[in-house]
């Protein structure tokens, strides 16, 4: 497969029909990965955002304490970064969207599109068409890629649900569908949800659905869903959905079900090689963009870990931590859900205020912790690796992984640890990640996922708070 990185039309040189793109091929990606580690470390100011228009700015920190967010390199600085995921040639007007979708995009502040969207979005729309499996960073805008897709696809005349777009947590669908309704706003789209609780009554007739796997099987055993006029199948966190060890099954039990053309759209940060042999298998002939391993980290993102001497003493650094630090908002990845609900209920009783939200809790309550989150009343969220993938908080400064990340077999698992530090750091802003270990073991899995990801996680003394503070303070500025 090639690695051209001139526009995808020019790609057409692969030998097969089958496209194979790389996001990040420059000569001089050494150059520019350290002009952007200068204006990500704090010597130069950090960038927050697009337009500057920051939510984080004037934010509390979880001790209450203002939290100022220098605003003076500008998104549109990164973007013209030909190294920068977040870089493209064109802009919308040019990737043949639908003027009603223009419009939503213009609206949402979108002002030039990411590489994966440039790249992606021509491909998607072509005619006839064709599977895609895509790859891009962490929070570098593939939502608005498929989404995009959709809304273009669909037609609207027809009262029948043309795509499906599947997502591995409830929090993830609804987070789409808010994307769909934004994007969509000035088309006549009807979008439902097919997750638990979301209560259809009758056929479905909407033109989009947005679900998890589970619910949308058993939608489906309702009779609730007419598959046959379904063009388009989305796969978000495409390697997670078609993992065996996880949902695996219940999207290829969808799949089977779908006509025979149905567009494929696969997309996520991570696909592992033997998901991603599987998914040249659910998804044909499909257009290929491709990352390396190395590339797969967002230079945006400072990683960090702390060393303990014991379980208790990981909770007294971590206790610590909140008291010292001004953090904007921030995700706290646990293993296990009883250690999110006791971690959750020791940080209370030391006085910080802070949630927990985990995959046995109920739709309701989930929703809400959610909601409270997102909309910045809650700032700290103790979790597990239910929302590790795709959640979209821009003023997320601080992801800390409590327990290292580990497959269901107990193995350092790289693409979960990519996932969750990718919850901070979206888009062009900055953030930190910091690995709590505790023990030989704990070290070795951490560095394990290091070698794998070739990135630097930076020590950071549990014995010099002046120390600890000044350069977590930097990173999070
Ligand atoms: N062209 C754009 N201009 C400005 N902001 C954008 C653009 N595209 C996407 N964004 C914003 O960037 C953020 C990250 O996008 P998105 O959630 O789609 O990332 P992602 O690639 O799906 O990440 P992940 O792999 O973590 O799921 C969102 O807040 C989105 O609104």
């Amino acid at each position: 497969m090639t690695d051209s990185a001139d526009s995808a039309d020019s790609a057409k040189a692969t030998q097969s029909n089958q496209l194979s793109i790389s996001l990040e091929d420059s000569d001089d990606v050494n150059d520019i990965v350290s002009k952007i580690g200068e204006l990500s470390t704090g010597e130069k100011p950090a960038v927050n955002g697009a337009e500057g228009a920051d939510g984080a700015k004037g934010a509390k920190g979880a001790d209450g304490s203002a939290v100022e967010h220098e605003v003076e390199v500008h998104l549109a600085d990164i973007q013209a970064d030909p190294n920068s995921p977040l870089y493209s040639v064109k802009s919308f007007d040019e990737l043949g969207l639908h003027e009603n979708l223009l419009k939503g995009v213009y609206e949402m502040k979108f002002t030039k599109p990411s590489k994966i969207q440039e790249r992606a979005l021509p491909l998607l729309l072509a005619s006839p068409p064709r599977n895609m499996i895509g790859q891009s960073q962490s929070g570098t805008g593939k939502t608005a890629a498929f989404v995009l897709t959709m809304l273009s696809r669909v037609d609207y005349e027809v009262n029948e649900p043309q795509a499906v777009c599947l997502a591995p947590s409830r929090e993830l669908a609804r987070q789409i569908m808010e994307v769909v309704e934004q994007m969509g706003k000035y088309t006549p789209m009807k979008a439902v949800y097919a997750i638990k609780d979301s209560n259809h009554k009758g056929p479905i007739d909407a033109h989009i659905v947005i679900g998890t796997p589970g619910t949308l099987n058993d939608i489906i055993r309702k009779r609730q869903l007419a598959l046959k006029a379904i063009k388009l199948f989305v796969l978000d966190e495409a390697d997670n959905m078609l993992d065996k060890a996880g949902l695996g099954d219940q999207t290829l039990r969808i799949k089977k079900l779908l006509p025979r053309d149905c567009q494929m759209v696969l997309f996520s940060a991570t696909f592992p090689d033997v998901v991603r042999e599987f998914a040249q298998r659910v998804a044909p002939q499909a257009n290929e963009i491709r990352l390396k391993a190395t590339e797969l980290t967002v230079d945006g993102i400072k990683q960090f870990y702390m060393d303990c001497n014991s379980v208790q003493h990981k909770f007294e650094v971590l206790s610590e931590l909140y008291s010292l630090m001004t953090v904007g908002q921030s995700i706290i990845f646990v293993r296990r859900r009883d250690t999110a609900e006791r971690i959750a209920g020791r940080l209370n009783a030391d006085g910080h205020a802070v949630v927990f939200l985990h995959g046995a809790m109920d739709s309701q309550e989930r929703d809400s912790v959610m909601d409270k989150f997102r909309a910045g009343d809650i700032k700290v969220l103790i979790t597990t690796n239910v929302i590790a993938r795709g959640i979209d908080i821009q003023q997320v400064n601080l992801v800390i992984n409590y327990d290292i990340p580990l497959t269901g077999e107990g193995i350092p698992d790289p693409e979960t640890y990519l996932h969750r530090i990718g919850r901070t750091g979206r888009f062009g802003r900055t953030g930190a990640s910091i690995n709590f270990v505790h023990d030989e073991r704990s070290l070795e899995q951490m560095e394990a996922i290091q070698n794998t990801l070739g990135c630097d996680i930076i020590k950071v003394p549990t014995d010099d708070w002046e120390a600890a503070h000044k350069v977590l303070k930097r990173a999070l500025k």
